[in-house]
């Protein structure tokens, strides 16, 4: 068996102004596993994201990280690239090793490597606003790696992208990750998205936040553009999507044809 990578055990979290954004969630990820979040606006998706990163701590239960071994283990990617517009691309992404304190010369072949592996090669001089949007998110992924995290938290980051971008993106994030086996949660409204990726899809209900089921995706990797057009990613999708809407009726939630698998709770 993987060992775990993250795991929340009955985790509640409350904010200060009396928000209750998640309830009762019990959530594992596996070192290596590749898990998306799907769900309304506002069903603690991100929160969820913010607990497995450190930057918000439970109201009630709590987080192991047994798979992130320190800070620079672990690398957020958000929806806006983030880029500094004063900055070229070489700065950009040398940004969190500089605030390491390391030096731009001693980074180079680091940057480069980050680069070469979004396929930037040749746009190090290059400013923010010359590049398109699928090219600043590709920035924004090179910054995530470039300190060789072995997990990478993604917050919808190709959510404003048209979908051309969005689906050479997401197969180019792909082909990574079959290199790499980084463990990777990624947030996203888009049910295509997750199900193309994903080895589990986490499906959440909103008010309060809680996971209302997981669709396992029980397809090899690599996966191409036959799996794509397949009827069974069809019927993945239709059944995350009547989970969803079962969610948002506030309706028991039954199990769809592929058994996806239920929580407890
Ligand atoms: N810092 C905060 N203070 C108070 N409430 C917050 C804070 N951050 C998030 N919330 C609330 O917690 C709930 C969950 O928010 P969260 O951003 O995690 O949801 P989400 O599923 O990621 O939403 P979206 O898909 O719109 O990004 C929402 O009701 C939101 O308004």
């Amino acid at each position: 068996m993987t060992p775990t990578a993250i795991a929340l055990h009955q985790v509640n979290k409350i904010y200060a102004n009396g928000t209750v954004a998640l309830q009762g969630v019990d959530l594992a990820v596996r070192q290596g596993e590749f898990v998306s979040l799907v769900g309304p606006s506002g069903c603690g998706k991100s929160t969820v994201l913010k607990l497995m990163a450190g930057l918000a701590a439970p109201s009630n239960g709590y987080l192991e990280t047994p798979g992130i071994a320190g800070d620079r283990d672990l690398a957020y990617v958000f929806q806006d690239a983030a880029l500094m517009p004063w900055a070229t691309v070489l700065d950009n992404v040398h940004l969190p090793l500089k605030l390491k304190g390391q030096s731009l010369r001693g980074s180079r072949s680091h940057i480069q490597a980050a680069l070469n592996l979004v396929a930037l090669q040749g746009f190090e001089h290059s400013y923010p606003r010359e590049l398109s949007g699928g090219m600043k998110m590709r920035v924004s992924i090179a910054r995530a790696l470039v300190t060789n995290p072995h997990v990478l938290l993604m917050d919808e980051p190709f959510g404003a992208l048209d979908e051309m971008s969005r689906s050479r993106l997401n197969s180019d994030l792909l082909q990574l990750w079959e290199e790499y086996h980084w463990t990777v949660v990624f947030v996203t409204h888009n049910i295509y998205e997750a199900v193309y990726l994903s080895h589990r899809v986490v499906v959440m209900g909103s008010q309060p936040g809680r996971i209302l089921a997981e669709v396992p995706i029980d397809v090899p990797y690599p996966r191409d553009e036959d799996f794509r057009t397949s009827p069974q990613f069809n019927q993945y999708c239709r059944d995350i999507a009547q989970l969803l809407a079962s969610g948002a009726s506030s309706a028991p939630v039954t199990p769809p044809t592929s058994a996806p698998v239920l929580p407890s709770c």
